[in-house]
């Protein structure tokens, strides 16, 4: 073996051992700039006094300024107070996945331990954490489902709920949830201590298996933490039997709000203006303007980039970076990236960057007042989503984006009356959401009384009962409402709507899991055809080669099984996962497919796939029996069904209600029209619209589904 001459190694060892001081510097610097910011937080000031009262209060609420240094410092005080030493662990909810991730990213810088290690997080199908991890952050959702496997969440010393005037559905079931873990944790307690009498008596069979639990039960409390900066912090207390609240005063640095002097008529253009008016006259500094969806996202990128366009060499130089629900993870870590040098980076977003995120470089947000609401009929079973006032809550999350990093601008585009007329907070997601799958988790939480659970805000008796009855007729409970075994356990474990949950079991006794799974997966991504307005007709050519008689689930299949195709062909060509990738890309392109919905849900059916597999699923396929699959499908989602009247319009078989068939539909277009379809979606938008609909043969209902149609046949 050639020697490696003497003055070349010297050489690398000089430029490596060079290059490395510089990065230790570097690192270093970067550490004292971190430890400087942490110090001058407000919370810092306050660290033995929070930590005081946590000691103190079994449940403390802890309100304070948006950026004051809640969700980052709080868990390290706690840990630094011993609150681990015994390994337990300190865990913080976030309502939303971005938050939880970047939040765990900047803590562990903080701390510099490597993410996973002392600090990690853990959201759905991405856990980032170890037998080490001591300070974890997650969503509210993750946790809920922790607590199935282990109801006293034994492992945690702390629950911080952050971010919980958002009141998200899994906030508001976790709350009811924790009050009743701290409550059985203490009980434990209590029984510990009863421990040795029973060791006295341990003939009695019945005393020996208290023994045995009270030693499995070495509880200690569980402190609950609730936290948030715009909070109704006396709601709150009362719920939690009069609840300490403490409050940590000022922010690191100061937010201007400007109002506008007049009601914007049309807020999308009015931020355009704003974008422009704050790139051409205001010093650097990234913007985040508040839009409501992904299409107002879309249509305000395009403008700007045709605007940019159209501006003076030198000050073109804006950049933009979406962020919604509907994008992959890490498309949505994107925003998180610095612009280019001397770029200015727009962050158009919806309120999924509302709360907890500290996008660096911020300085300046556009809020237009407005935000896409959803909710829920129970009786009709209709979903609407409507575009409505922001609550004064949400105005100042969204103002508190800015000023996280140095002194920050928020241009509100409406009148200062305006503001002091919105509503205090948004009204609780649970109160006009589809109890379904809550109903179905707190039965796998073994709490059976749903209508007795002691929420923070009841539910209505009709949107529990409508759950209720849902969940009876898929056959996830019992006649005396206990949930079901296997199904109802099996639809518990699996982290999907119900009503999907159900087809994959249906779909493993109709052997065509492979099939469901791929229409389960592309149904839970954002839109899967791609239309630009200025190539209408070819976009409907292409979308024609995949599309299907039958319907849209039998078109996604086409879709999916086609780009498996095209993926193959080039994984057996032997190239490079980046030259794949680009070549999906292209297919996409050529085929009008969008591929950012079509790469999220193959990551979502790889998941999900996993857990099928677990449970012990028959993963078989009908091949191009498409019959099989649309008997499935009937089997599966028989609740949604809706038939044509002598007056040719549809009407839902549950309530009766006219529907129209979305104009997205491969459906819609088709003559004649199915007598009989199923559906995935009721929605009012312009109208009350059916999306992802499947022609059926009605004479299937009484065979497929004779717990709901028996009366027909
Ligand atoms: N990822 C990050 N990059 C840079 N600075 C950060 C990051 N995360 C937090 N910070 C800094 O730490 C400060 C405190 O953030 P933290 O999220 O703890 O505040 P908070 O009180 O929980 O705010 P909010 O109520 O808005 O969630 C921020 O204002 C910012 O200066």
């Amino acid at each position: 073996m050639p020697s490696v001459p003497n003055n070349v190694s010297t050489q690398n060892q000089q430029s490596g051992g060079g290059r490395k001081t510089q990065d230790d510097r570097r690192n270093q610097q970067s550490r004292q700039w971190i430890l400087q910011q942490r110090k001058s937080l407000p919370v810092a000031s306050v660290e033995k006094w929070i930590v005081e009262e946590v000691k103190k209060n079994d449940t403390l609420i802890v309100v304070g300024e948006t950026g004051s240094g809640k969700t980052t410092q709080l868990p390290q005080f706690l840990y630094n107070a011993g609150f681990c030493h015994d390994g337990r662990v300190i865990g913080i909810t976030q309502p939303r996945r971005v938050a939880a991730v970047t939040v765990a990213k900047r803590v562990a810088e903080e701390c510099n331990v490597e993410l996973g290690q002392k600090v990690g997080y853990s959201i759905r199908f991405e856990d980032v954490t170890s037998s080490s991890t001591r300070i974890k952050y997650m969503t509210d959702g993750l946790l809920l489902r922790e607590a199935l496997l282990d109801a006293y969440l034994s492992k945690y010393s702390i629950i911080i709920v952050d971010e919980a005037h958002e009141r998200t559905v899994h906030t508001d079931v976790l709350l009811g949830l924790l009050k009743n873990v701290q409550l059985a944790r203490s009980n434990s307690i209590v029984k510990q201590h009863n421990c040795g009498d029973v060791d006295n008596n341990t003939q009695n069979h019945n005393q020996t298996s208290t023994l045995r639990a009270c030693q499995a039960l070495k509880y200690t409390p569980l402190k609950l933490i609730i936290m948030s900066a715009s909070l109704d912090a006396r709601g709150f207390s009362e719920y939690f039997g009069g609840a300490k609240a403490v409050y940590v005063q000022g922010r690191q640095y100061p937010v201007e709000i400007l109002y506008t002097y007049q009601p914007e008529k049309d807020y999308p253009d009015a931020t355009l203006i704003t974008i422009f008016q704050i790139h051409i006259e205001e010093g650097p500094g990234d913007i985040l303007a508040f839009l409501t969806g992904q299409e107002e996202i879309e249509s305000m990128d395009r403008l700007i980039h045709e605007r940019v366009r159209q501006l003076p060499e030198g000050s073109n130089k804006l950049i933009t970076a979406p962020i919604h629900s509907s994008l992959p993870s890490e498309q949505q870590m994107n925003v998180f990236k610095p612009a280019p040098s001397g770029f200015r980076k727009v962050i158009l977003a919806t309120n999924i960057a509302e709360t907890s995120v500290t996008i660096p470089g911020i300085k300046y947000v556009i809020d237009p007042g407005w935000v896409k609401v959803r909710s829920y009929n129970p009786v009709t079973g209709m979903e609407s989503l409507t575009i409505s006032e922001i609550s004064k809550a949400q105005a100042l999350q969204r103002s508190g984006r800015a000023g996280r990093e140095g002194p920050g601008k928020c241009f509100r585009l409406y009148t200062e009356s305006a503001f002091s007329e919105l509503k205090d907070s948004t009204v609780p997601e649970i109160k006009r959401c589809n109890l379904a799958n809550v109903v179905l988790q707190l039965k796998a939480l073994g709490i059976d009384d749903i209508l007795g659970f002691d929420f923070m805000e009841k539910p209505s008796r009709t949107a529990i009962v409508k759950s209720l009855e849902q969940l009876l007729l898929q056959g996830a409970l019992t006649d005396d409402c206990k949930l079901s075994d296997p199904v109802g356990h099996q639809m518990a474990r699996l982290p999907l709507d119900p009503m999907y949950s159900k087809a994959l079991i249906v779909a493993s006794e109709f052997k065509c899991l492979e099939e469901m799974l791929i229409a389960v997966s592309m149904l839970s991504v954002e839109s899967i055809f791609y239309s630009p307005r200025d190539k209408m007709e070819e976009a409907n050519a292409a979308k024609k080669r995949f599309s299907s008689p039958e319907g849209d689930h039998i078109a996604l299949v086409n879709v999916y099984r086609a780009s498996a195709e095209c993926l193959e062909k080039r994984n057996n060509a032997k190239m490079k996962e980046k030259a794949v990738e680009k070549a999906l890309n292209k297919w996409c392109r050529e085929n009008f497919i969008n591929y950012r919905a079509l790469r999220h849900a193959r990551d979502v059916h790889s998941q999900i796939k996993g857990h099928v597999e677990h449970m012990g699923l028959v993963l078989s396929s009908c091949g191009d029996d498409m019959l099989q699959f649309r008997r499935c499908l009937t089997a599966s989602f028989f609740l949604n069904v809706a038939r044509r009247g002598p007056d040719r319009s549809y009407r839902t078989t549950a309530s009766g209600q006219s529907v129209h068939i979305h104009p997205s539909s491969v459906l819609s277009e088709i003559k004649p029209k199915p007598d009989c379809i199923i559906f995935n979606e009721l929605v009012y938008t312009t109208q009350n619209y059916v999306r992802n609909v499947t022609r059926i043969d009605p004479l299937w209902l009484p065979e497929l589904a004779p717990q709901y149609y028996a009366a027909e046949s």
